[in-house]
């Protein structure tokens, strides 16, 4: 077993930092302070103290423990090493990735954040990923040689300036794109950990024959595309005729076994945990804490992204609520190890059509009812019995966080107005800017606040959704944003009148 060796990085050191990013500073990807610093005329930049070295018996390690040790803060012996296939505690809960934080904390703040800054843009295997990036807090023990990637993270923070001016009053509005990667989700995150700690224990013989989930479409398509490039079977469970055509496509072009279920997503779920029981299949889904190992760097490039100032508001769409969690376990780590000093509230959107959260927050956390959920053109996040529901709440209540719904006319009318304004986002994401539509018109969020919505999956899998709003083809919907297209003869003249009439609107 490798141990976690960590570089030097004082060699790195940017010679000067910008304290006082103005929003047009992180528009676009803007190179970073670690790569610009070559640039930067020592005159007007004194050199920064060196760095102490780094302790030569540094050695990170992570283990499996129950998730009530860590929502109740009650020692435990309970613990498992990560090369064990389990998936649930003793009394049968959920498990969470425990990191060695002694050994973390034998380096501070400062020296975490210039490791990680100068990691990125790196060609170097397997740092130039934005999840492997951070490997000493992800998977610290896995050998570089085992880790599948396809370099997911490090995606882009945008600014989203037109649409928090024309519609919200805000100019410290931000999308993080997490749907802008490999596979067009967020998934790919979790999943590089996952596959990688798979190929790990394959290599070590372990008995596994592939690795299968349920899934509403991104799940699988991650997991088939990160499976075929280690060469590992991948299996997965789909509800018949309940996701899109692009998300269905994905793990039959990348050759998964691919069974179309005639039930719902939770349907799928329940019984893909049977299967994992009874045969040596590894489990992908986020029930498997593995996965938000990665998700959580997504909150950790956030605040790195905004040279580590905390933003005041993170907005995550919840389905299976595994993302949640891993956004919250992100920012705690980064305060825990003294990155940052504080962490932003939480807000989980949920379609109203698949709200079992909402229904808990609004009973005062009373009472959870897993309930049957309805279509809704949010299809990823069709899900009335989220495995992770104990993890989101326990990330809500930590981080003083709210939880929002949306209609389906809202989540549509949202992604039409982000789209209006030159994004191409996701039904989902339509979600979280509906919350924070809501949020804005109730004065909770207000105009000056820092806000990141998250988008999880790229727009182009969910284009049926936006030609049906487009066309206004949604019953009962009044698609009061849609764009048709306007037929027209191939003449010279019918074209004019078209043109002059758009122009006269225009004016
Ligand atoms: C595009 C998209 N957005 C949001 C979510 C919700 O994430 P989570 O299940 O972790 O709550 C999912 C999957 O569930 C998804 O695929
Ligand atoms: N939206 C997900 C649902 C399953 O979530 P997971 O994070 O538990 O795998 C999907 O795309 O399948």
């Amino acid at each position: 077993m490798a141990t976690a060796h960590l570089l030097h990085p004082s060699s790195l050191l940017p010679t000067s930092k910008s304290k006082s990013p103005s929003p047009h500073h992180h528009h676009l990807r803007r190179p970073h302070p670690a790569i610009t610093c070559t640039t930067t005329p020592p005159i007007t930049s004194p050199p920064l103290p060196p760095f102490p070295p780094p302790l030569p018996a540094a050695k990170f390690s992570a283990k499996y423990v129950p998730f009530t040790s860590i929502s109740t803060a009650t020692p435990t012996s309970e613990s498992y090493s990560l090369d064990e296939v389990i998936y649930r505690s003793s009394d049968g809960g959920l498990l969470d990735v425990h990191h060695d934080m002694d050994a973390l904390r034998q380096f501070d703040g400062r020296y975490w954040r210039t490791l990680f800054d100068s990691r990125i843009g790196t060609t170097r295997w397997p740092y130039g990923s934005g999840v492997w990036s951070k490997k000493e807090w992800v998977l610290p023990e896995i050998d570089a040689a085992d880790i599948v990637s396809a370099f997911e993270g490090n995606s882009n923070l945008f600014w989203a300036e037109r649409f928090g001016k024309k519609f919200l009053q805000m100019n410290d509005l931000w999308v993080k794109h997490c749907g802008i990667s490999h596979t067009g989700s967020f998934k790919d995150l979790g999943m590089t950990v996952l596959v990688s700690q798979v190929n790990r224990l394959r290599k070590m013989n372990r008995p596994l024959v592939g690795v299968g989930c349920a899934s509403t479409g991104d799940t699988s398509a991650a997991l088939s595309a990160y499976c075929a490039a280690a060469g590992i079977p991948s299996i997965v469970f789909l509800p018949a005729n309940k996701i899109s055509m692009a998300q269905l496509v994905q793990p039959i072009a990348n050759g998964a076994f691919v069974l179309s279920i005639d039930t719902d997503f939770d349907g799928c779920m329940r019984l893909i945990r049977q299967i994992t029981t009874e045969l040596p299949i590894y489990l992908a889904n986020s029930l498997n804490s593995l996965r938000l190992e990665g998700q959580k760097t997504a909150a950790i490039e956030i605040l790195q992204q905004f040279d580590w100032e905390v933003p005041d508001w993170v907005i995550v769409p919840g389905g299976n609520l595994g993302n949640i969690y891993a956004f919250y376990k992100g920012f705690k780590m980064c305060q825990e190890l003294g990155l940052v000093d504080r962490i932003p509230r939480l807000v989980c959107a949920q379609a109203r059509n698949a709200n079992p959260l909402y229904r808990y927050y609004r009973s005062g956390w009373k009472e959870f009812t897993p309930m049957k959920a309805e279509t809704t053109f949010a299809s990823a996040i069709q899900i009335g019995d989220p495995v992770s529901i104990d993890r989101a709440v326990y990330a809500l209540q930590k981080s003083n966080g709210i939880v929002e719904e949306a209609t389906e006319e809202e989540l549509m009318d949202a992604m039409a107005l982000a789209d209006s304004t030159g994004m191409f986002v996701c039904p989902h994401t339509g979600v979280a800017l509906s919350a924070l539509i809501k949020l804005r018109g109730s004065g909770t969020i207000r105009p000056t606040d820092r806000t990141v919505v998250v988008s999880t999956a790229h727009g182009l899998k969910f284009t049926q959704a936006k030609v049906d709003y487009h066309s206004g083809r949604i019953p009962e919907m009044e698609c009061r944003h849609g764009n048709r297209p306007v037929s027209v003869k191939a003449e010279f003249g019918s074209v004019m009148d078209e043109l002059k009439k758009f122009l006269s609107e225009k004016r």
